[in-house]
């Protein structure tokens, strides 16, 4: 690989963000962490990684730091992320995920970045007719984070066309699981994913968790979801911007396994993790959520080479649950001291 960009990682203080760090600094790339810390902890960054604490949507900001660090490639995965809080309060989604994307993208075209990664969303299919879902399905969002997601890659796709902005979208289906070396993992205290609620409820930091919605059209009634393991999404990017480093162009791919589980599935494997049941309670749907979310997932593996390595619901589950027996302790030693 002749060319080794220096990656500016928006949002690199967050859950998926922080996992992409420590692939890019494994792999060798200068990195640097831009967040406004809004959801992101400044100890999610590691050592030696610059972190400078800022909003996307200061572009003069973002354009300073393009040209004093030479960046050469970005990773942009800033933005708000909860479904059901999209929809009440939509322009919160529009402003963050789309406004501010268009800011950076004009930033990045107007300053000479070469290389554009994009974290999109299983969000943009809505509620697919046929599965599993491949890239060229209908893209027809059912909340206002899928519709605020796609834009953002409509942008991204008409601005490579016409500035030559080396582009990969990346559509994340459930993301999950924690780094395997205990290196990182999700922070947010109020997080809403599924595996980060369960073993929550599994070490008492939550009462329960509640099941949203139990008359879907699915074999237990429960919503399928196909979740994917961190650290097997943060090589994926590493994977894409290789790619794009040697290949140009444009870059859409699904992120990941292929396969789904329903909401009691995944409580079921939490149970047999923690070797005990769950306080688990039924509850209405959740605004937003489509009843089922898998993909197909070839194009990833023939387009980059990729080889999950922690595909595996158990692992996912174990790797979560270890982080945050790790946080409850520190927790628990603070209040201590
Ligand atoms: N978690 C998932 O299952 C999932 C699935 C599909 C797509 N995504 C996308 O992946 C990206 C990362 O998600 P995550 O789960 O790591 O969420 P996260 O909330 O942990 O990370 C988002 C980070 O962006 C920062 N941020 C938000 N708005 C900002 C702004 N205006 N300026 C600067 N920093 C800002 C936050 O402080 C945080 O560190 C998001 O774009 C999300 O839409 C996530
Ligand atoms: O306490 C909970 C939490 C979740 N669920 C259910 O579990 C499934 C997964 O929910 P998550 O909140 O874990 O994830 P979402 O599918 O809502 O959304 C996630 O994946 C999407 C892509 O599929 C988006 O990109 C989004 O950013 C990301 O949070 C849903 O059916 C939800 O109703 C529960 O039953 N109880």
């Amino acid at each position: 690989m002749d060319e080794i960009p220096v990656v500016l990682v928006t949002g690199g203080a967050g859950y998926i963000g922080s996992h992409a760090v420590l692939a890019l600094v494994d792999a060798g790339f200068p990195v640097v962490v831009f967040d406004n810390l809004s959801t992101g902890v400044r100890s999610a960054v590691p050592e030696g990684v610059p972190l400078i604490e800022g909003d996307i949507a200061d572009t003069d900001h973002i354009a300073e730091i393009i040209q004093g660090f030479q960046i050469g490639a970005i990773m942009h995965f800033a933005g708000s992320i909860v479904v059901s809080e999209s929809v009440e309060k939509p322009l919160k989604y529009y402003r963050n995920n789309t406004l501010n994307s268009l800011g950076l993208i004009e930033t990045c075209v107007r300053t000479g970045v070469k290389h554009f990664i994009f974290s999109s969303t299983a969000a943009v299919y809505g509620e697919p007719e046929t599965y599993p879902i491949d890239e060229d399905a209908p893209k027809r969002p059912i909340n206002p984070y899928g519709s605020s997601k796609l834009m953002t890659e409509q942008m991204l796709l008409d601005t490579s066309a016409a500035d030559g902005l080396n582009t990969g979208i990346l559509r994340y289906f459930n993301v999950a699981g924690a780094d395997p070396a205990g290196r990182a993992g999700q922070n947010t205290p109020a997080a809403t994913h599924l595996i980060k609620v369960a073993v929550q409820a599994a070490l008492g930091v939550r009462s329960g968790i509640s099941v949203f919605g139990t008359d879907y059209d699915t074999p237990d009634g429960t919503c399928i979801r196909d979740y994917i393991h961190v650290s097997d999404l943060a090589d994926a990017h590493v994977l894409a911007l290789r790619h794009l480093i040697g290949k140009g162009g444009n870059l859409l791919v699904n992120c990941a396994y292929g396969r789904g589980f329903t909401v009691r599935e995944v409580l079921t494997a939490v149970e047999k993790v923690i070797g005990r049941p769950l306080p688990v309670t039924d509850a209405p749907r959740r605004a937003g959520d489509p009843p089922a979310l898998v993909a197909k997932a070839d194009r990833i593996r023939d387009l980059l080479g990729w080889k999950p390595a922690h595909d595996s619901l158990e692992e996912m589950v174990e790797t979560a649950l270890a982080w945050e027996r790790r946080v409850a302790d520190e927790a628990k030693a603070r209040r201590v001291s």
